[in-house]
């Protein structure tokens, strides 16, 4: 089924600024800001610049509503065997930790990733397919992979195993390296979510504000089988928070941290580059799809223009000094939005599950076989026709 990518904004509470409206009902923004032509020193004039989405989330929509708004169309399809990505992008400090993770002050603040666990196992419980998870989280800093579920002694960056990228003969790629590990319960899963969010902390460092500074992938994949059935499907869902998109030159670093914000930029340039290439291929051109030059964007390569069901929930803050990194989210977001994705069921025959059905039937065979030999039966008869009355 193909469809475009779902966008949805968040605003974070906050004073908003005058020339700032949202209206939620139509899914509308509207920034009015001064014009950056030069003359508007001289005349003054504000622009009016208006976007429409598939939903505005205003500053008092909660956890539960951001769920149930953005998370529950994907996670449905996700236990139906289709491949899901959420992704947040926003400057710093625009909510993107906020509605992927929570907030860990109050248990309301939960965010995404724990509501959407609980979600699942309950779909788990209900059946009627038998399910399993195995969770993996992945952090991308400088456009290197770590494994932040393998190890519970890790003091700096250095000590999570490195994850790499490896394409195969089919220009699929697979991250090696990274642990993929099952959770049998919703206690496993959230203990493996908070393993993950400690070493994300503890690898931090003042040149690595993780959550700034490095983008976190938490991947649950999902295996159903019908009961009786050999046939296996096999899904994921990415949740994924961005590192912050704001620019270079409004970060106002310098030295190494300029070259640490310039590698992010890098990387999330990279990202609009590819999201560029694929509103260019909508549009019926022949372009090149950079996928390959970051490794962000090499593992978002199905969520943008393939076999994902993908939403993007751009957080913005609607302060007047917020206003023109709100409004540049904004205009990503047009542009993503635009993109089209192909999702379909992922499934396939599984050998193991053939093997254990034929045996079964094989042993049964042998059974009834035996039971006929011990009652005498012999071969089977030819069927009699007796016509009634
Ligand atoms: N919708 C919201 N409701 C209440 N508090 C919020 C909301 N969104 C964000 N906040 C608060 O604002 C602050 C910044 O949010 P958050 O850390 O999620 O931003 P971020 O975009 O992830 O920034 P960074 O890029 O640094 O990771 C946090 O204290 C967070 O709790």
């Amino acid at each position: 089924m193909a469809s475009n990518i779902k966008v949805f904004i968040r605003v974070r509470p906050g004073k908003a600024a005058e020339g700032f409206q949202a209206d939620p009902e139509r899914g509308a923004l509207s920034f009015k800001l001064p014009d950056t032509e030069p003359d508007y020193y001289v005349n003054n004039q504000k622009t009016a610049h208006n976007f429409q989405f598939d939903g505005v989330l205003g500053m008092q929509v909660k956890q539960e509503e951001v769920l149930e708004t953005v998370a529950r169309p994907v996670i449905q399809d996700v236990l139906n065997g289709v491949n899901g990505t959420i992704f947040a992008y926003g400057q710093t400090g625009s909510g993107k930790t906020f509605t992927i993770t929570g907030g860990a002050e109050h248990y309301e603040d939960r965010g995404l990733i724990p509501r959407t666990l609980r979600m699942m196992f309950e779909a788990f419980r209900k059946g009627p397919a038998q399910y399993r998870m195995y969770i993996s989280y992945l952090e991308i800093y400088q456009d290197s992979g770590y494994d932040l579920l393998r190890d519970d002694s890790v003091r700096n960056l250095q000590d999570l195993p490195k994850v790499q990228l490896r394409e195969d003969e089919d220009g699929n790629m697979h991250l090696r390296n990274l642990s993929v590990n099952l959770a049998a319960t919703e206690e496993d899963a959230l203990n493996l979510l908070f393993l993950g969010d400690t070493n994300r902390v503890v690898a931090e460092t003042p040149m690595n504000d993780a959550s700034t500074r490095s983008h976190c992938l938490f991947i649950i994949w999902v295996d159903s089988t019908q009961e009786g059935s050999d046939v296996v499907r096999r899904s994921k869902l990415h949740l994924v928070d961005l590192a912050g998109s704001e620019r270079v030159s409004q970060t106002g670093v310098n030295g190494k941290l300029l070259a640490e914000a310039k590698s992010i930029n890098v990387s999330l340039h990279y990202l609009e580059r590819v999201i560029v290439a694929l509103h260019s291929r909508s549009k019926g051109n022949q372009v090149h799809v950079p996928y390959r030059d970051s490794m962000m964007t090499s593992v978002l390569r199905d969520s943008l223009g393939g076999n994902c069901r993908t939403t993007m929930v751009g957080c913005i803050a609607a302060e007047a000094s917020n206003l023109p990194e709100s409004m540049s989210t904004c205009r990503f977001a047009q542009r993503v939005a635009q993109i089209t994705n192909t999702a379909r069921v992922n499934e396939e025959l599984d050998p193991n599950l053939l093997i254990a059905r034929l045996k079964r039937e094989v042993s049964e065979l042998k059974r009834e076989v035996q039971v006929a030999r011990s009652s005498g039966e012999g071969e089977p008869e030819a069927f009699c026709f007796v016509a009634a009355g």
